[in-house]
């Protein structure tokens, strides 16, 4: 049996445009039973900014781009096998139809229809099956249909058409030239070079005002200068996705994919390699060039008029000067941004900031500067200064420091062709987040004109090399990155040193926890070569850089420092961290910073007012039902944070059988699960994280409603920073402690360290417990009965592949004892079966009673939480108990 497929299509022009996108979805794909398939086949270009219709054709694949010829049309009866014919051959030039489904059959018609194998019985066991084959049925007029060979066995795959064709009658589309532009628009096509930039309504609407004004200017007053000329011309540059040369190399890149994502694309998607793609295609797209198009517009005007008789002179003239790539290139003139009347919170503290950036603030709907921002930017952006910075979780700090970054390339009259600001974070999640930020802030600016891209790339462990190489290849502004992988790139010599040493900007953002001691060798590194004032031999060796990686040659210009956090230390002599006292001044020293404003918002205890915080006195072995009956009995978006890895793999599976959406967190999971569970979790209203610390500090999640710390935290600064996850941004939020009496020790030293007396103790509806517990106990012994099903299939597997390697016959010598185990194995199933269906069984009855408040914020018990007095400790009937045993431990230990 065999069916037919058109021939591989020709490997597309280097110069591709958007239209070619759809041309690649459309043409027919080479694998084996693979047959042309219409656009609709392969996913739509991640992000395509265009519309361009009708999806199944294009401008290219009209012009012949990656078309097979035709071949192969004749009968091939001969061979026996079978072969896909379309009636459509039969062409019928009666009646009418639209131009776009004759365009269509015309092209069914030019695939080069070639013969390949199809497993007997894979495909064509009947005409019912070939629903969608090659999904020619998509196409309006063609059936797919199977048709008994005369006189022997099997089936043949016919085309039929089913409507009247009349031939396009204007100008044929040959492979050289393809369709007329007219032709092309009647078609419903949209010209690529026409199309904008962005997806965001707001820019396209503001643009195709403009473009309107401008051509309604030009009308009247056609010719009158030159100027006006150029602008238009840059205008269409600015509009302009792909139109030079330097643009066709971003359809060629390894994938083979076109990416017109947006240009602020490197949001978490939902493959991070997409995600990676599309930031690299942004960054290839536009890196910040000479506007040769528009130079060559108003050249190409003066040549046009000039005399004949001087036309070699003229031509020799209109060639464009030879453009030094490292000579500054100007910025365009911006008019004022509009919408930025409300705006005035923010010139009242930074009076010189550029208007774009308040744009992209006023877009955000930040219409006033928080705190930490008010106070920030005086110094940091009006004065210059180096910001030592203070701030609650969650109270804008990032752009605090941000801004100021943003607005030296704003306002920068020339295009800025290095890196200006380096942003380091500890964690990847973190440093992606914030890269997001800061170009949600710039956004209005960057499509302003194509010289004002800003391009912002983040450079963190677990995407691969090669992806951040064309990052770092593709003229970034700013690199925010977490310290190892920076480093990884500085010390392979991929990065060059230079890039690092020599930004105007530095951000140590999470500084504490970023200058630990111990923690970040790399960031000792990082800051070893940034503050180094020449490049020695002794420095060299003490941090050990491929010469190749830091070509320093010159000392660095005068930098500014930003260096942030929730709890820095910025008053009082010292703080601690395990047991270490810290002073900040250590701290700077290290960064080499000797001046420095200090802006400090944070109120005493740390946390911010509109955090509820409570806890829970349990033993240990009642932390999960408490943790259940907590996530059950009041949904909303919650983050649970736990001390171990092991506490994660042991609750996720649990809760998952109780029906929680739980999603776990933890460094040792790959970064793309990592960020694919983040966005799951971001989008479930009733969603749960279970993490560990990794997700502790930075994570902007919008509505976390409850933070839960399962295990006590290891340090009040923890505790401050998974705290800050809910409460974010003027939102309210609650956060819980379950407290075992073991943990009472660290629970009161970080009450005492953030200035609380003691936390009030959450009401827990007790007479539910019982219900919560045998659930609990239930999807527990699933679990063990699982975990003892999979050890078991996992050891005999395991035990297969060790007697394949050594050659033994496990069955001959095993047997009796695999019978044995056979059993117990069927049994363990048969138990998980039916606690299974015991669970489902319950899980289907609500425990609460109906009419049962579930808001967790209700008023009365955010009122009940604050009018507790609790002054006491609040494991006040435990606590004297533990406290006894422990203080006659200790007593004990020290006799002799
Ligand atoms: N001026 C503003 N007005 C309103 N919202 C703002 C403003 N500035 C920032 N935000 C929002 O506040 C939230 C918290 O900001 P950000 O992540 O910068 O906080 P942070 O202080 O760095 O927190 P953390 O200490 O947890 O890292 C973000 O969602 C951000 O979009």
């Amino acid at each position: 049996m065999a069916a037919a497929t058109p021939a591989p299509a020709k490997k597309g022009a280097k110069k591709r445009k958007i239209a070619d996108v759809q041309d690649s979805a459309a043409a027919p794909a080479s694998a084996a039973n693979s047959t042309p398939s219409d656009a609709s086949d392969k996913p739509a270009p991640k992000k395509a900014r265009v519309d361009a219709k009708p999806a199944a054709t294009s401008k290219a694949k009209a012009k012949g781009k990656g078309k097979p010829k035709p071949k192969g049309k004749g009968n091939n009866s001969k061979t026996g096998k079978a072969r896909a014919t379309t009636a459509a051959d039969a062409s019928d030039a009666s009646s009418t139809t639209s131009t776009e489904e004759a365009l269509m059959l015309d092209e069914i018609n030019g695939w080069g229809w070639k013969e390949v194998a199809i497993p007997e019985g894979a495909l064509l066991t009947g005409a019912d099956d070939m629903g969608g084959f090659m999904c020619l049925e998509e196409l309006s007029g063609v059936d797919v249909v199977t048709k008994e060979y005369a006189g022997r066995a099997g089936k043949q795959i016919v085309f039929k058409k089913t409507k009247s064709f009349k031939p396009v009658k204007s100008k044929e589309a040959t492979l050289e030239e393809g369709l007329d532009d007219e032709m092309m628009a009647k078609m419903g096509f949209v010209h690529v070079d026409t199309v904008l930039p962005d997806d965001d309504p707001e820019v396209v609407k503001r643009l195709a005002r403009e473009d309107a004004k401008r051509r309604a200017m030009e009308q009247q007053g056609s010719g009158d200068g030159s100027g006006d000329e150029s602008d238009a011309a840059d205008h269409v540059a600015d509009m302009t996705l792909d139109s030079d040369s330097e643009h066709g190399d971003v359809s060629d890149d390894a994938d083979g994919d076109v990416h017109m994502s947006d240009a602020n694309s490197d949001n978490v998607d939902e493959e991070v390699d997409e995600e990676e793609d599309s930031d690299d295609a942004d960054s290839v797209r536009d890196p910040p060039t000479v506007d040769a198009d528009a130079d060559s517009a108003s050249n190409d005007e003066d040549a046009a008029d000039a005399d004949d008789d001087d036309a070699e002179a003229a031509s020799a003239s209109a060639q464009p000067e030879p453009v030094d790539p490292s000579a500054p290139v100007s910025r365009p003139e911006l008019p004022e941004p509009e919408g930025i009347d409300g705006m005035s919170a923010w010139t009242k503290v930074a009076p010189t900031i550029n208007p774009w950036l308040l744009k992209g603030l006023a877009d955000l709907g930040f219409t006033e500067p928080t705190a930490i921002q008010a106070q920030t930017l005086p110094a940091a952006l009006m004065k210059r200064q180096n910001v030592v910075g203070a701030a609650e979780t969650g109270s804008g700090k990032t752009l605090a420091f941000g801004l100021p970054i943003l607005d030296y390339l704003a306002s920068s009259d020339v295009v800025i062709k290095h890196p200006v600001g380096l942003v380091l974070s500890p964690t990847r999640e973190l440093a992606m987040q914030i890269s997001d930020h800061l170009r949600a802030v710039i956004k209005p600016f960057s499509y302003s004109h194509k010289l004002n891209r800003v391009n912002i790339i983040t450079l963190v462990g677990g995407f691969s090399e090669e992806k951040q190489r064309r990052l770092i290849a593709s003229s970034p502004h700013i690199i925010v990155a977490t310290p190892g992988r920076l480093w990884d790139l500085l010390e392979s010599g991929q990065l060059d040193g230079d890039h690092v040493r020599n930004v105007p900007f530095f951000v140590l953002d999470e500084a504490d926890k970023m200058l630990e001691k111990g923690k970040f060798k790399e960031l000792e590194n990082l800051i070893g070569m940034m503050t180094k004032e020449e490049s020695t031999t002794e420095w060299q060796s003490n941090f050990k850089v491929l010469p190749s990686a830091v070509k320093v040659q010159k000392p660095p210009r005068k930098r500014q420092m930003f260096v942030f956090s929730a709890t820095l230390p910025t008053s009082g002599p010292t703080y601690s961290f395990r047991g270490k006292e810290i002073t900040l001044k250590l701290l700077l020293k290290k960064l080499n910073l000797k001046t420095f404003e200090t802006v400090d918002v944070t109120g005493s205890n740390k946390t911010t007012s509109n955090l509820i915080e409570a806890k829970i006195d349990c033993v240990p072995e009642e932390k999960d039902i408490h943790l259940y009956y907590l996530l059950t009995r009041y949904p909303g978006r919650t983050l649970v944070f736990v001390n171990s890895i092991a506490s994660i793999r042991r609750l996720v599976p649990l809760l998952s059988l109780l029906r929680l959406p739980v999603y776990p967190l933890h460094a040792q999971m790959q970064q793309r699960q990592r960020m694919k569970n983040l966005e799951r979790f971001a989008a479930n209203e009733n969603g749960i994280l279970i993490a560990s610390d990794v997700a502790s500090r930075g994570l902007d999640i919008k509505n976390i409603e409850h933070v839960i710390h399962y295990q006590v935290p290891m340090t009040s600064d923890l505790y401050v920073h998974r705290s800050g996850r809910t409460a974010r941004a003027n939102a309210s939020g609650l956060s819980i402690v379950l407290v075992a009496p073991k943990e009472l020790p660290a629970y009161r030293k970080i009450c005492d360290q953030l200035d609380k007396t003691s936390l009030k103790e959450f009401p827990i509806e007790h007479q539910y417990m019982r219900e919560f517990r045998k659930r609990f106990n239930l999807a527990r012994r699933i679990e063990s009965a699982e975990h003892t099903v999979a050890k078991k299939s996992h050891d005999d597997s395991w035990l297969k592949r060790a007697a394949e390697a050594l050659e033994v016959d496990l069955e001959a010598n095993d047997s009796d004892e695999d019978e044995g185990e056979r059993r117990k194995r069927i049994r363990h199933e048969t138990m998980v079966d039916s606690l299974k269906a015991e669970l489902n069984a319950v899980l289907d009855k609500t425990i609460l009673p109906k009419g049962a408040s579930k808001k967790y914020l209700r008023p009365e018990l955010a009122q009940a939480l604050n009018s507790a007095t609790n002054s006491v400790m609040p494991a006040s009937s435990t606590t004297a108990t533990y406290d006894l045993k422990a203080l006659r431990k200790k007593l004990t230990k020290k006799l002799p």
